[in-house]
């Protein structure tokens, strides 16, 4: 076990009934990492994401987040949906502030607006957002807790491809400010190869493939060499 790890996960798995989904997954995560999950449909991404986050239980086995064992939702950790999930009736500065009168809570979540470029929408209603305002808003709102380990559920997924090139920018430029840990789930194999220093491939409901990433780099050709072989070995029998 690395000492500066903030995520342990340990033998996990995971049956729905008799369906096993997940099966033997170990693996640490240091502070300050940013890792990027990809693999088949179906193949328990998303699975192994709601297990970190404390939203459901491994059948087995055990997840250790920021020192403790994850046992439901913990305030060091946040999740980021494909779905914005914001509530429709609120302005976007109560999306964020969950309507406090707290002079702190609501500067935090004016700072938070501007950090995602949307410093003049506070009172705007997300129907009146785009859709890759309204993901601001959303990984705003992820970051008001100021967590330590953000979670990404294929947030860029109904992104148009120019809109989502943004929000990669965005989202490594915000993760390395707030020296965040980041776990992301993508079918991008290029996305994952761009933003994370590990893409981890999980296949046959377990991690089969760690390689390293080019996160912060310009190398075009690297990038694309990782994701190639990402893409060879999920595409393999
Ligand atoms: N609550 C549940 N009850 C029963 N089966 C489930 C449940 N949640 C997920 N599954 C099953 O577990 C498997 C893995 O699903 P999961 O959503 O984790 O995959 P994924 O890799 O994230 O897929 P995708 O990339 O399509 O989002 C699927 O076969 C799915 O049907």
């Amino acid at each position: 076990m690395a000492d500066n790890s903030i995520v342990h996960i340990k033998n996990v798995t995971k049956k729905y009934d008799d369906k096993l989904v997940l099966h033997d997954i170990n693996f640490d995560i240091a502070q300050g990492d940013f890792i990027a999950f990809v693999g088949e449909s179906g193949g328990g991404k998303s699975t192994l994401l709601r297990l970190i986050a404390g939203l459901e239980l491994p059948t087995s086995g055990e997840i250790v987040v920021n020192g403790e064992a994850v046992q439901g939702l913990s305030q060091a950790t946040r999740v980021m949906f494909q779905d914005d999930r914001l509530l429709p009736w609120m302005t976007v500065l109560d999306n964020l502030s969950f309507q406090s009168r707290d002079k702190k809570d609501r500067e935090r979540a004016q700072e938070l607006l501007d950090l995602v470029q949307l410093h003049d929408f506070a009172n705007h209603f997300p129907n009146q957002l785009s859709g890759g305002q309204k993901q601001r808003v959303a990984l705003a709102r992820a970051l008001m807790s100021s967590p330590q380990l953000l979670l990404l559920d294929e947030p860029l997924g109904a992104l148009d491809a120019l809109t989502r090139i943004r929000m990669q920018e965005l989202i490594a430029s915000i993760v390395d400010r707030e020296q965040l840990t980041t776990i992301l789930i993508t079918h991008d194999v290029r996305e994952a190869a761009k933003m994370a220093d590990y893409v981890v491939a999980i296949k046959h409901g377990t991690t089969g493939l760690k390689v390293a990433g080019q996160r912060g780099s310009d190398d075009e050709v690297a990038m694309m060499q990782v994701a190639n072989q990402v893409q060879d070995f999920i595409l393999a029998d």
